[in-house]
């Protein structure tokens, strides 16, 4: 689903290697040249993918999104004492049809596109876990050839009484599949989140050749606030927010 129109969407995304994709990339490494990271979040429909990335982005939750049409993210982040510029790609729910998968094009391209992939799914949703292991697959194939650094990500802990999937569940099949598993509320617990995307930057500033320039060493991840493009994601959850209040009231 969707929170807010931001700065662009799947379908507008320039194609890599495009000079509207280098000015997307140097709006966001800035002058000092930092390395990129470009994550893909996919999963089906209402698994929470929206409220994964915004949870990453802001440290808030807010219950009601509208459908999504696939909005990028940017902010930097501090990994091992190096700031990455990262930008995250909000995107569709993914349909299965009896024949398989549903991937458009501007999904396919958006990940072939990403350095790293997180997949998410829901414990209240058998389906949305049924499709990992054919998404995984799509996934690695659009990168053939080198290993695409992948998070799998058990969204809505929280509701255990409407279980449908077994974390360990999920813990076997990322094991199987090589990659790693977080288990996690996106509603009630800010941690788990800010874990499962750091330790996929890690990997991939850890295949990534380091930067020429790079900065003064410190030793955490600092969510950085003050990029212009977070300071506008937050003027806009305040709108949507007043407007929400708004509505209710006049109810
Ligand atoms: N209880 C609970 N609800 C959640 C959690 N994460 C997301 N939700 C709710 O699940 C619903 C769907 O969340 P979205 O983030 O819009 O899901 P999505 O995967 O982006 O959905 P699409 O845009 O349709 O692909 C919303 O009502 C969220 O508030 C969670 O951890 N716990």
């Amino acid at each position: 689903m969707r929170l807010i129109q931001n700065m662009c969407t799947i379908a507008e995304y320039p194609a890599p290697g495009s000079a509207a994709a280098a000015a997307a990339a140097d709006y966001c490494l800035g002058a000092a040249g930092r390395r990129l990271v470009k994550i893909a979040v996919v999963g089906a429909s209402g698994v929470g993918k929206t409220a994964l990335v915004v949870r990453f982005l802001t440290k808030r939750f807010i219950g009601d999104y509208e459908r999504n049409a696939g909005n990028l993210y940017t902010r930097q982040v501090q990994i091992e004492g190096e700031t990455l510029a990262i930008q995250v790609q909000d995107t569709p729910g993914i349909q299965v049809h009896e024949n398989g998968l549903s991937c458009n094009e501007q999904l396919n391209r958006c990940i072939r596109w990403a350095d790293a992939v997180v997949i998410v799914f829901s414990i209240t949703d058998y389906k949305s876990y049924e499709l990992i292991g054919q998404l995984h697959q799509h996934v690695q194939q659009l990168h053939l050839g080198s290993r695409l650094p992948v998070v799998l990500v058990a969204n809505k802990a929280d509701l255990l009484h409407i279980k449908q999937v077994d974390p360990q569940l999920g813990l076997q099949l990322a094991s199987m599949l090589g990659c790693s598993f977080y288990e996690v509320s996106v509603s009630e617990n800010y941690n788990d989140v800010y874990n499962a995307f750091h330790i996929l930057c890690k990997e991939v500033s850890h295949k990534q050749p380091p930067s020429s320039t790079p900065e003064k060493r410190r030793t955490s991840l600092i969510p950085r606030p003050k990029s212009p493009n977070m300071q506008d994601l937050k003027r806009r959850f305040k709108q949507a927010l007043s407007a929400k209040v708004r509505t209710v009231t006049s109810v």
